[in-house]
């Protein structure tokens, strides 16, 4: 064999053999399906991996809480003298996931909606929840264990709640906390949200939220969902997540951590032909501008009345192709959206192939606090529509000033 030949065969095998001897993973990351691979497989030694699970069992264990309130309140066992059940479920939610949080880590920052005062001079209230606190665990003692178990006293409850004020920012990692999000639609036993999102130097990185009352079938059809009752069957409950880089994903709230998320996309509809889309908005007029988002939807050819949803569920809903749209323009010029009411939705909508700006069309920013001060309204839709949408948002405004 000459020297030519044997360098050629030793070039071939090496050619061969590199996806084999560096792994899977660098192999087809080169390959330009790559990212498609990549969001199914959220592996457990992935970045953020260790972020993700605890920020889901901490999620479930939350909603398990919300849905104990949410059941204890129809029977009537709250007082009606007492303060509202919801702001029962808001603190005891915020307590466990902090609690969870400090646990795995002590360091990262947390920017949470509740703060715990009211409750430090209302006795009554303080001991409801703590009872509530103090007796929701995880089915699985490993899981519960992961978590750091119980909560001592009902004193460290409340310094727990409290560990959620941190102004935000730009620098280091801050968890973004929403106990109950749309307490109007839980108080109707509508949809809402357990939300928790990690920053990293302002740019969100892990987004959890857990929908109670959403199916838990992907592919069923978003109906207006003003208040049900509060489902409570087997074909209800789902988690949604995401993490930068690595797609979205759901599974059954009740599942086992071990389960594996289903990968979820948006529905991708050509741009010109929006008629077929979907759209959902807030159900509270006060919370986004019903009537522009009327005329948008008309300006873009939909044909369908919006599908109104209460909370971040909307997110989680167009990120898996049930619906299409998500608009919310402002009421009032001068509400400064929170932090925690978007922070895993934007992620888990961008993860899904999804595009989320506000009016103007920037991207929302994380990183100045605990408001989205330089942001207004926000705007979420299929990435190759996003500037369509957009552009029908804004002929909208203009027209009005
Ligand atoms: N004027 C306003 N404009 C926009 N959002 C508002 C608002 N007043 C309250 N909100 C926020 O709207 C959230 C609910 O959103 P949605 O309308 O999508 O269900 C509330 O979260 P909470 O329910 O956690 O307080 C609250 O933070
Ligand atoms: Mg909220
Ligand atoms: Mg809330
Ligand atoms: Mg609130």
């Amino acid at each position: 064999m000459s020297h030519t030949c044997r360098y050629l065969i030793v070039l071939i095998l090496a050619i061969l053999l590199f996806p084999v001897a560096f792994g899977p993973r660098l192999f087809l990351s080169s390959l330009p399906f790559a990212s498609l691979i990549t969001r199914r497989t959220m592996s457990s030694s992935s970045a953020y991996s260790q972020e993700l699970y605890i920020a889901q069992l901490a999620v479930q264990r939350a909603s398990i809480l919300t849905k104990r309130v949410f059941h204890e309140k129809a029977k009537g066992t709250v007082d009606k003298n007492d303060k509202s059940p919801v702001t029962i479920g808001d603190f005891g939610a915020q307590a466990l996931i902090i609690a969870a949080l400090r646990h795995n880590f002590p360091d990262d920052a947390i920017v949470a909606e509740e703060e715990a005062a009211q409750l430090r001079t209302d006795e009554n209230l303080k001991n409801t929840i703590w009872d509530l606190v103090r007796s929701t665990k995880l089915d699985d003692a490993a899981s519960e264990q992961a978590l750091g178990g119980a909560i001592r006293d009902a004193d460290e409850m409340l310094d727990l709640i409290d560990r959620g004020n941190s102004t935000g920012g730009n620098k280091g990692r801050i968890w973004a906390i929403d106990p109950i999000d749309g307490t109007k639609g839980f108080l109707r036993g509508g949809q809402y949200a357990v939300c928790l999102g990690l920053m990293v130097d302002g740019d969100v990185k892990v987004g959890v939220l857990g929908c109670p009352n959403l199916p838990v079938d992907d592919k069923a059809p978003l109906t207006a969902d003003i208040g049900s009752n509060g489902t409570d069957d087997e074909g209800h409950g789902v988690l949604f997540s995401a993490v930068l880089g690595q797609g979205a994903t759901s599974r059954p709230l009740a599942a086992s951590s071990s389960e594996e998320g289903r990968a979820i996309s948006m529905r991708s509809i050509p741009s010109d032909s929006l008629a077929d889309a979907t759209f959902c908005e807030s159900v509270e007029a006060g919370h986004s501008a019903h009537g522009d988002q009327a005329s948008i939807a008309q300006k873009l050819g939909i044909t369908k009345p919006s599908v109104r949803m209460d909370s971040q569920a909307k997110y989680g809903s167009i990120a898996r192709g049930a619906g299409d749209i998500y608009l919310r323009l402002p009421v009032k010029a001068t509400y400064q959206e929170k932090i925690w009411d978007h922070a895993a939705g934007d992620l888990i909508v961008r993860e899904a192939g999804g595009q989320v700006t506000d009016i103007h069309g920037n991207r929302l920013d994380f990183g100045i606090g605990r408001t989205l001060a330089n942001n207004k309204g926000v705007v979420a839709a299929p990435a190759a529509s996003h500037a369509k949408v957009l552009a029908a948002v804004q002929e909208v405004l203009n027209a009005k000033q």
